[in-house]
C-alpha cells in the first residue's frame, strides 16, 4: 500500500551537498506498523516527508495504493493527502484555537458539512480520551494531551495511513507508553497502516511489525522485528538491539569463569524456550550452568530473551550441551570477554 521505489534526495547548502536519501526502497503493507530507526542525520525525516510529498524526491517513485503521487496534479495530490494523516514531535497545533477548533477547522476547510464536522470532532476526541477538553487551549494541556489532540485531528480525516514523525520523542517515558498504546489501538481497531520514524529501539520493540534501519541516507537492514532481534546482521542494527540488553559482568568474574568452560549468549523467542532448555542440558549432560545476566523484552507479538550463561564442565560435555540447546531452537553464540 505504501511503496517507495529507489528514492534519492540531495540537499545543496553553502557547506556542500548532502545525500539525505540514496536509492531507498521500502514497502509497507496494509494494516502494518512499520518503523524506520536511525541515529540523527540518517535521513528518516526526509524519507517520511517524501511519503506525502512534503519533500519531493529527486529520483524514484512514491506509490500509495498503486497511485504514483509524483504524477498527480496539485488538486489530485491534495485529495490523496487526505488519505495520509501525519503527527509530529512538536504536535503542530494552532495555539490560538481551542481543541475543538484545532480538529474542526481543517475538516471545514476540506468541505465537510457542519454537522458531520461536529460528529467527527466528538468521535475522535473520545477515541483519544479527551472528550472533556473540547474548549481547552493547547497551552492548557500536557505534552501527552497535545499529542492526543494531534492524533484526533489526523484521524478525523479518516485516513488509511498515519505517518508518525518522532511522535513520542518529546514525551516522558510514561506518556510515551500511553501514546504508543494509543497508536497500537488505532492500528488494531481502525486498521490504519502506520509508518513511523524514531531513534528509540523501545518504540520499534513495542508496536512495530516491520523495521528498517537507516544510516547515511540508506536502508542498511530491514525485516520483521522478531527476525531482526534474533539475527541482526548490520553493526548499526546490532548496536540498537544491544542497547536494550545491558550486560554488566565484572571482567575478573569473566576471566575466572572462562577457564572452567565457555561463556555463551543465548537468544530465544517465546516465553518458554530459554530456562527449560537450560534445565534440560543440566539433566542430560555433566555440566553446570550459571546465568550471569538475562533479560526478556516484550516485542509486539512475542517475548524475546537473551541470557549470558557460563557452562561449566569438560569440553566434550559442554559441546554436547551447546548442540542440545541449538536443537531446542535456542540461538547460541560463544562470547569472549571483549564482547561483554
Ligand atoms: N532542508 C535541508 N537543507 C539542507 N540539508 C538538510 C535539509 N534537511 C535535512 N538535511 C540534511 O539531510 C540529512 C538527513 O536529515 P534528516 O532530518 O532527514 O535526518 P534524520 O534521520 O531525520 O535526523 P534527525 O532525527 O536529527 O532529524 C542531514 O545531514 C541533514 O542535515
Amino acid at each position: 500500500m505504501i511503496l517507495l521505489k529507489n528514492l534519492s534526495k540531495t540537499y545543496h547548502s553553502k557547506n556542500g551537498k548532502i545525500d539525505a536519501l540514496q536509492d531507498v526502497s521500502l514497502e509497507v503493507k496494509k494494516g502494518e506498523v512499520f518503523g524506520v530507526i536511525g541515529y540523527s542525520g540518517a535521513g528518516k525525516s526526509t524519507l517520511i516527508r517524501c511519503v506525502n510529498l512534503l519533500e519531493t524526491p529527486d529520483q524514484g517513485e512514491v506509490l500509495i495504493n498503486d497511485t504514483n503521487l509524483m504524477k498527480l496534479s496539485q488538486t489530485k495530490l491534495r485529495q490523496e493527502r487526505q488519505n495520509i494523516g501525519m503527527i509530529f514531535q512538536g504536535f503542530n497545533l494552532l495555539k490560538t484555537a481551542t481543541v475543538y477548533d484545532n480538529i474542526a477547522i481543517p475538516l471545514k476547510l476540506s468541505g465537510i458539512p457542519k454537522n458531520e464536522v461536529d460528529e467527527r470532532v466528538k468521535k475522535y476526541l473520545a477515541v483519544v480520551g479527551l472528550e472533556d477538553k473540547q474548549q481547552a487551549y493547547p497551552e492548557q494541556l500536557s505534552g501527552g494531551q497535545k499529542q492526543r489532540v494531534a492524533i484526533a485531528r489526523a484521524l478525523s480525516h479518516e485516513p488509511e495511513i498515519l505517518l508518525s514523525d518522532e511522535a513520542t520523542s518529546a514525551l516522558d517515558p510514561e506518556t510515551t507508553e500511553a501514546i504508543l498504546d494509543l497508536l497500537l489501538k488505532i492500528n488494531q481497531e481502525f486498521g490504519i497502516t502506520i509508518l513511523l520514524i524514531t531513534h528509540e529501539m523501545h518504540v520499534i520493540q513495542k508496536i512495530c511489525d516491520q523495521v528498517a534501519v537507516m544510516e547515511n541516507g540508506q536502508i542498511v537492514e530491514q525485516g520483521n522485528v522478531i527476525d531482526l532481534y534474533s539475527n541482526p546482521k548490520h553493526p548499526t542494527t546490532k548496536k540498537f538491539i544491544d542497547s536494550m540488553f545491558t550486560n554488566t559482568i565484572p571482567a575478573p568474574v569473566i576471566n575466572d569463569l572462562s577457564a572452567k568452560g565457555p561463556i555463551v549468549k543465548l537468544s530465544f523467542v517465546g516465553h518458554s524456550t530459554g530456562k527449560p532448555a537450560l534445565a534440560n542440558v543440566v539433566k542430560k549432560f555433566n555440566v553446570y550452568t550459571n546465568i550471569l545476566a538475562g533479560n526478556i523484552v516484550q516485542l509486539k507479538n512475542e517475548p524475546y530473551g537473551r541470557m549470558i550463561v557460563h557452562i561449566e564442565g569438560e569440553e566434550e560435555e559442554t559441546k554436547k550441551a551447546i548442540a542440545s540447546l541449538k536443537d531446542e531452537g535456542v540461538q547460541v553464540e560463544e562470547v569472549s570477554i571483549n564482547e561483554l
